[in-house]
């Protein structure tokens, strides 16, 4: 077991890891959609290829008998290509479950699931593994950098670890978006917890995924760093054309994506293009009364 976790660095240094490298194996959250929540039909369509991800009918069920819980019942819903989508609903409503889902980390009761034309719920573990290694980025709630690494070393470890170069020049384009130049040397600890969650954007953009799934990237940061990781993964969108899904409980985080997926209940129940926080803030106001849905 211990040599699953012992990775030795280009510099040949050895990195020891106590636990697996969660940001292969994160725990999470997000995905997205189109306009309107889309039909299996429609997802089906040729022109579906823009999406990056795909649930078709998927339910997720825990437990049996008086414990049976329908997390997700019968979600169908696109993550378009090149856009920041925001995953909002009440506690309890799926958005974890639905991430998991949707990132290859947990398996569906039924339905599929695909990024981009790989059918995850055909994989088996192996492959599953090497294709969110390869193609998923992750950003967490907890930063997740290995505290002995420099921020470059933190960076560049998934690709590492996977044996594969960096591309200098796109490094270079995250590295300045992210405003890190002048502090690659740092360790984590010599970093403030804004800085180290953009070491931790820049971690999951590094080997260019098709997408990257921020599961409540804000939720330790204060309103000001919460704001520079925001503003630079709406530029990594706008400006690298990256794909984002970031589940979030804030109306204010939520306004810097182009569409907020709201879900309830485990069923996507609206949506909301060109979103406010106001606008955000007053549709998540009718989730707090019963029965009021749709
Ligand atoms: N491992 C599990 N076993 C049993 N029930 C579960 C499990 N995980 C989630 N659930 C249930 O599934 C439903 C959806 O949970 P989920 O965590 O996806 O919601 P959420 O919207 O992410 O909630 P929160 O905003 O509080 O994190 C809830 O009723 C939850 O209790």
């Amino acid at each position: 077991m211990e040599q699953a976790f012992r990775f030795s660095l280009p510099d040949r240094r050895v990195l020891r890891l106590a636990r697996p490298c969660r940001f292969f194996h994160p725990p999470g959250s997000f995905l997205v959609t189109n306009t309107a929540p889309i039909t299996a039909e429609e997802l089906n369509r040729p022109g579906a290829a823009d999406l990056a991800a795909r649930a078709q009918d998927v339910s997720k069920v825990y437990g049996s008998g008086d414990a049976r819980v329908v997390a997700l019942d019968h979600v169908s819903v696109g993550i378009p290509r090149g856009r920041f989508t925001a995953i909002m609903g009440p506690s309890g409503s799926g958005k974890s479950t639905l991430m998991h889902c949707m990132a290859g980390l947990d398996s569906v009761s039924s339905g599929q699931v695909l990024i981009g034309d790989v059918e995850l719920t055909r994989l088996d573990d192996k492959r599953l593994t090497r294709l969110r290694r390869d193609r998923i980025g992750f950003v967490f709630q907890a930063f997740n950098l290995v505290p002995t690494l420099t921020a470059l070393e933190n960076i560049t470890l998934p690709m590492d670890i996977a044996g594969r170069k960096p591309d200098r020049e796109w490094l270079d384009t995250v590295i300045d978006t992210v405003g890190l130049r002048d502090r690659l040397r740092h360790r984590p600890s010599e970093l403030s917890g804004g800085q180290q969650q953009r070491v931790a954007c820049a971690r999951a953009l590094a080997s260019r995924p098709e997408i990257v799934f921020a599961d409540e990237p804000t939720g330790n940061l204060d309103s000001r760093s919460g704001a520079e990781v925001l503003g630079f993964l709406r530029s990594s969108v706008r400006e690298m054309g990256q794909t984002i899904v970031m589940v979030t409980h804030d109306p204010a985080a939520a306004a810097y994506s182009d569409l907020v997926l709201f879900l309830s209940d485990g069923r996507v129940v609206d949506q909301m293009g060109d979103p406010t926080a106001e606008k955000v803030l007053e549709r998540m106001k009718g989730f707090d009364r019963p029965g009021s849905d749709a």
